[in-house]
């Protein structure tokens, strides 16, 4: 039973967030997303508001069951593009802030997306999807007379990746660049040929664009090797800029036309590598490695109008942050606490923007506020300044559990593993909890201190709530995420014990009651562990990878998560698979196990949940398998799917505990 005053499933349609903050290029003017989710129809709902950098005219631009977003001012600040699905399909709009008028551009079938203003503000550069005839082989059989009712066509799939998590199964066609005037009018196609091109932008002399594409001869199977390319859009000219194996990204140029700058790094085939910044001298193309000096991962990049310095994003320690480099390669950091509007786990996320003369708007959260918009001024000495406070009242008569970090030495090496525990809303550390371990995924990710409903919505049923960052967890360095290259599961599942040890020895647990569960890696990891250990009363395995034999040929990265994940493909070293995967230890469980997947994961196919499930059933262990309708990978992207998540872990747990 949850008590009336504790944050619960029905608050969550109360709740408002903020997400991609567009502050004008004079600073004086913030577009920002604001996300709620609607009661009747269970989904999210996305609005523009617009408010001064000084806190003042706080007002919508748009309102009502439409969703909006994509905001990109023009460099001279008198309109911004944005996105919308306001008139059916999702089409590209211009808001001319003078007149406070909107202007559909296009009318196409397929979605827009990946704008950038011309330097003169007079066109948009935009990528979309561009569809292509199948070639897919033909059964060649006769019609079917008038009025007869045969069955439908087959589907012919000759993709090596033929459908995405989210997406549905693939289309044939290509993500191509566009550009169309301000003013509206017929867009123009500037690329053509099979690959998939992306991150376009504009040089500051309005005559070439750059971009990322793989041009690999079978890209589909040689992931990850995006070159940076500049294209003339008067003579159509193209050069690839970037010459070694990628993969590399987000190229943008300085606004004074000297340097080109990008992320990624030098592909080693591993899981996970460290992306850094590179630094390119338009005239001699010589290549820098300007991050040398920084341990985190960079992403989000923008140049600073002096074209001194760039502004990036990073995550450090669960914690996602704004970044400013000088090209000597001296970092500062600039904001904290940068967050999503996220409703699940609390994954890394948010977003900034910065104006010509530095003044910077971020999505902010903490661990007990959803995302609220923030300012920070241009002088070194200023503080960060919110301007929302959306969910004030909200969370003043709900309760929420408190959010404590920890850190725990590890039992088997040098390195430190840091952690949360959340206790539940009244909570008396006289008394003894029930305690889940929720594990994250990835596993290539980070946890952090950002507020989490779904983690609070299992608080608010009494539990104490403990999530950590074992190793292979980004924004602890290379090291710590690289450990589990060619690794994973290993010696994460120590840490995953260090801490439930570090909690249980604070007091408040009931050492009799702890619980284990965690989503796609942290399925795997859950697997794992109770395999290994019966110290858990009950556990859920939600949406994991239980052989890697099967997932890397049924995900949808088959490509990608054969080559990078392992060293060989799975009929080369079947050992290897079948050594890191959990069904190697269904023999050894006793914990009473339930699966929870979405019924279209793609990501971590049902098939996965399937054959744990059945091996759980003939090693007499009581297991239970849930299969969440209308879900995806992501099962917290409907509201009444989180709530069945949330209702389904705890009343298995409910079951099993004392
Ligand atoms: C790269 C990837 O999608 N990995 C999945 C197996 C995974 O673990 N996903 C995490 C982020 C999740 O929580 O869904």
């Amino acid at each position: 039973q949850v008590d009336e005053n504790h944050f619960d499933y029905m608050d969550l349609f109360d709740l408002q967030m903020v997400s991609n903050p567009e502050i004008s290029p004079d600073g004086n003017t913030i577009i920002y997303e604001r996300h709620q989710f609607d009661v009747m129809t269970d989904r999210r709902l996305v609005n523009l508001w617009q408010i001064s950098f000084d806190g003042k005219d706080h007002y919508p631009i748009t309102s009502g069951t439409k969703n909006y977003g994509n905001v990109s001012w023009s460099p001279q600040g008198d309109k911004f593009a944005f996105t919308s699905n306001q008139d059916g399909s999702n089409q590209l709009y211009v808001y001319w802030v003078k007149s406070k008028t909107t202007a559909a551009l296009t009318n196409f079938t397929e979605s827009p997306g990946n704008i950038s203003w011309s330097p003169d503000g007079s066109q948009l550069l935009f990528s979309k999807f561009v569809s292509e005839l199948s070639k897919a082989v033909k059964p060649g059989i006769p019609a079917p007379p008038t009025g007869a009712q045969w069955e439908k066509e087959a589907d012919v799939i000759d993709k090596a990746v033929y459908r995405r998590d989210g997406g549905g199964y693939v289309q044939d066609g290509y993500s191509h660049l566009f550009i169309i005037s301000a003013e509206g009018g017929t867009a123009r196609q500037l690329t053509s040929g099979s690959h998939q091109y992306g991150s376009p932008s504009w040089a500051p002399d309005g005559k070439h664009i750059l971009y990322t594409v793989n041009k690999s001869k079978n890209a589909e199977l040689d992931p990850n090797n995006e070159q940076i390319f500049q294209q003339n859009i008067i003579t159509g000219e193209v050069e690839q800029l970037s010459k070694e194996r990628g993969p590399f990204n987000s190229p943008k140029i300085s606004p004074d036309g000297k340097y080109i700058a990008y992320t990624g790094f030098k592909d080693r085939f591993v899981g996970y590598q460290l992306t850094q910044l590179y630094l390119m001298d338009r005239d001699n193309k010589q290549v820098e490695v300007l991050s040398n000096n920084f341990t985190q991962d960079i992403s989000s990049i923008t140049w600073s109008k002096d074209s001194k310095s760039i502004y990036f994003r990073f995550d450090e320690e669960g914690n996602s942050k704004v970044g400013n480099i000088d090209l000597k390669g001296n970092s500062t950091t600039v904001a904290e606490n940068l967050g999503s509007a996220s409703i699940g786990r609390p994954y890394g996320g948010g977003s900034y923007s910065v104006s010509d003369k530095g003044n910077l708007a971020f999505s902010h959260v903490t661990t007990s506020t959803p995302s609220e918009l923030a300012v920070l001024g241009r002088k070194s000495n200023s503080q960060p300044k919110l301007l929302t406070s959306l969910n004030e009242n909200l969370l003043k008569s709900k309760k929420t559990g408190n959010v404590e970090e920890f850190w725990v030495d590890s039992s088997v090496d040098g390195f430190k593993v840091q952690g949360w525990i959340i206790t539940p809303p009244n909570f008396d550390p006289s008394k003894k909890y029930p305690m889940i371990l929720e594990i994250h995924g990835g596993p290539y990710t980070n946890y952090g201190s950002r507020f989490s409903p779904e983690l609070q919505f299992i608080a608010s049923r009494g539990y104490v709530v403990v999530y950590t960052n074992p190793r292979g967890s980004t924004s602890y360095g290379e090291d710590f995420a690289a450990y589990i290259n060619h690794n994973y599961p290993s010696e994460d599942y120590n840490d995953l014990m260090d801490a439930t040890e570090y909690v249980v020895d604070q007091g408040y647990v009931d050492e009799n009651n702890l619980f284990i569960t965690g989503g796609s890696g942290g399925g795997v990891l859950t697997a794992w562990s109770i395999g290994k250990t019966d110290r858990f009363k009950a556990a859920v395995v939600a949406k994991p990878v239980i052989n890697w034999y099967s997932f890397v040929l049924t995900a949808d990265g088959s490509p990608f998560f054969s080559k990078y994940w392992f060293k060989d493909k799975p009929w080369e070293s079947p050992e290897d698979y079948l050594k890191y995967s959990p069904i190697s230890l269904v023999g050894n469980v006793k914990t009473p196990t339930m699966l929870l997947t979405g019924q279209e994961d793609y990501r971590t196919p049902m098939s996965e949940t399937e054959q744990y499930y059945s091996a759980l059933k003939l090693q007499g262990i009581d297991a239970v398998m849930v299969r969440i309708a209308g879900s995806g990978h992501g099962i917290a992207g409907k509201p009444s799917n989180l709530f069945r998540k949330v209702g389904y872990i705890t009343n298995w747990f409910n079951k099993y505990k004392d």
